[in-house]
């Protein structure tokens, strides 16, 4: 895709941005890292025998498992957040509860909570060795629950070649499907007591009988257990044959795809990346999922533009994919103007990211980032700045001659202020002359009684007389009582909305008002 795309961009970053740098407020990794990892359990115990990574993988299979081809109704919509579908016996067990409690950190206004749950299972899969999985974001999150239709272990043969029918997969895709995902985790206990025995075992103190020997990575060991006839599987040899649901379906065509799964490791993984797209990419009818995101080889994050007085400050990073810091290229930016010149400056090497199991690595540059401590690159406001590129390594990158664009067209002034008791604030934007924007508006995210996010705008008045910051600017201000409020700074210009990214709030304004 092209840069910028404000949903894009988010989901690419929460996607591809793992491990390291600039990751935090994004990061999901940390939480399945080590991979035994169990945010929940009260003494923090890696022996609990339970892990997030599992429970990720479970929450986004039992959102997708209501999914009903033939109607579109159901699938990844995040119902399985909402407490009435987490009450039903088919989600029996707090795996979704504890899911949504972690992965809710990376929902935002271009951020759903299915693709939340979307990605918590994917990065879990790829950071506990399993195969990159193709990622489509756009979601859409459902305001009620999904009709039933989880499959549950007691029901026979018959019933689950319907349900999985029903979900739009075959019966190999079932076997399939099952297998990759009873490579992570296990039976509790507790929760399923027909099945499961307590266990008196020392490294899984929750009693959590698991499917294969390996129950926090990914391997296919659940099909190599299975064929070799070593599995401790107790949804295959489990005491109650009533519950013994990967018995019949993993031995539903003879046997035959989980031999397949056990005589070659590259052929179960790329079987599950398949179907784990599949799985995730399960979404009521209507819902426009996105292209699959690839990680956008230079990619500018961060971007911030604040009018102070005479000068436009510009802030931002830019990160170059699968580069290391010990081959840290050298890399200039170019910015271009309103007035035809060309600027061009060296940055600074910041650090460094990786995903997928440390796969890819990238490095990050700063250009000026106050956040880090540098001065912001300096800019004269009447030529502005119109659109970036980078020169790496001697090579220009400018996404194929159409530059990264930047808009000047309006942008938080320095003159914001705060002051008096009780406290109140002015926010002040500045508008290009020229760009006769037809609204200037505050954005504010607004979550629903449901978790679901939406943007309200709050419409400036628009200046009775042009107040001038400088030649080229001119300010439309609103007075603020909210302290708690914080908000992106919104404009309409020929009936296409822009938005600023760095949320604000009047607190942190430094002038006096
Ligand atoms: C007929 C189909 C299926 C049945 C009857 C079934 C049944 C179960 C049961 C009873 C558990 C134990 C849950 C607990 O104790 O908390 C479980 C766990 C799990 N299931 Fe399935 N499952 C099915 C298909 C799938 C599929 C298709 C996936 C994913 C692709 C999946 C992923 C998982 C994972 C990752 C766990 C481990 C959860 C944990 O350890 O916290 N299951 N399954």
């Amino acid at each position: 895709y092209v840069w910028p795309s404000p949903q894009l961009d988010a989901l690419e970053a929460i996607r591809f941005d793992q491990v390291g740098f600039n990751t935090i407020g994004t990061t999901l990794t940390s939480f399945v890292q080590p991979c035994n990892l169990f945010l929940f359990d009260p003494t923090i115990n890696p022996n609990s025998g339970r892990s997030d990574a599992a429970d990720w993988i479970r929450t986004a299979y039992h959102d997708a498992a209501t999914h009903n081809i033939t109607d579109g109704t159901g699938g990844m919509d995040g119902s399985i957040r909402l407490a009435a579908e987490q009450a039903r016996a088919e989600n029996a067990g707090n795996g979704f509860s504890n899911t949504m409690g972690i992965v809710l950190a990376v929902v935002n206004r271009y951020v759903s909570n299915a693709d939340a749950i979307a990605l918590g299972a994917l990065i879990a899969i790829e950071a506990c060795g399993g195969p990159e999985i193709a990622f489509r974001g756009g979601r859409v999150d459902a305001a009620v629950p999904n009709t039933p239709g989880v499959p549950v272990p007691q029901q026979d043969l018959d019933s689950h070649i319907a349900i999985f029918a029903r979900q739009g997969f075959t019966q190999t895709e079932m076997i399939g499907l099952v297998a990759c995902g009873h490579t992570f985790g296990g039976v509790q206990h507790s929760v399923f007591p027909n099945i499961v025995n307590v266990l008196a075992d020392s490294t899984s103190i929750d009693d959590v009988a698991h499917f294969d020997s390996s129950p926090v990575s990914f391997d296919h060991n659940v099909a190599a257990e299975y064929i070799a006839g070593t599995t401790k599987n107790p949804l295959v040899v489990g005491f109650n044959d009533t519950t013994n649901s990967d018995k019949r379906i993993f031995g539903s065509d003879g046997n035959a795809t989980m031999r397949s799964f056990a005589n070659s490791p590259g052929h179960f993984a790329s079987t599950c990346a398949n179907l784990f797209a599949r799985m995730l990419d399960t979404v009521p009818r209507g819902v426009q999922l996105t292209e699959v995101i690839e990680p956008l080889p230079v990619k500018p994050a961060s971007i911030n533009l604040v009018m102070n007085g005479g000068t436009l400050e510009l802030t931002g990073l830019v990160r170059l994919w699968n580069t290391t810091q010990a081959a840290a290229p050298t890399v200039s930016l170019l910015w271009h103007d309103h007035v035809g010149h060309t600027g061009n400056t060296t940055l600074n090497f910041r650090s460094t990211s990786s995903s997928t199991s440390g796969k890819y690595s990238a490095t990050w540059y700063g250009f000026n980032s106050t956040v880090f401590g540098n001065k912001p690159l300096l800019l004269d406001p009447v030529a502005g700045v119109t659109s970036l590129g980078f020169v790496v390594n001697g090579v220009l990158e400018n996404q194929g001659g159409l530059g990264f664009a930047i808009q000047d067209a309006f942008m938080l002034s320095q003159t914001s202020c705060q002051g008096g008791a009780p406290l109140t604030g002015r926010v002040d934007v500045a508008v290009r002359n020229g760009v006769h924007p037809t609204r200037v508006y505050l954005e504010q995210v607004v979550t629903d009684s449901v978790q679901r996010i939406s943007i309200t705008e709050i419409d400036m008045t628009p200046p009775l007389q042009p107040i001038a910051v400088n030649s080229a600017y001119s300010l439309w201000s609103m007075n603020l009582t909210d302290q708690d409020m914080t908000f992106t700074i919104g404009a309409e210009i020929h009936g296409i909305k822009y938005s600023t990214t760095e949320p604000l709030s009047f607190l942190e304004f430094s002038e006096a008002c």
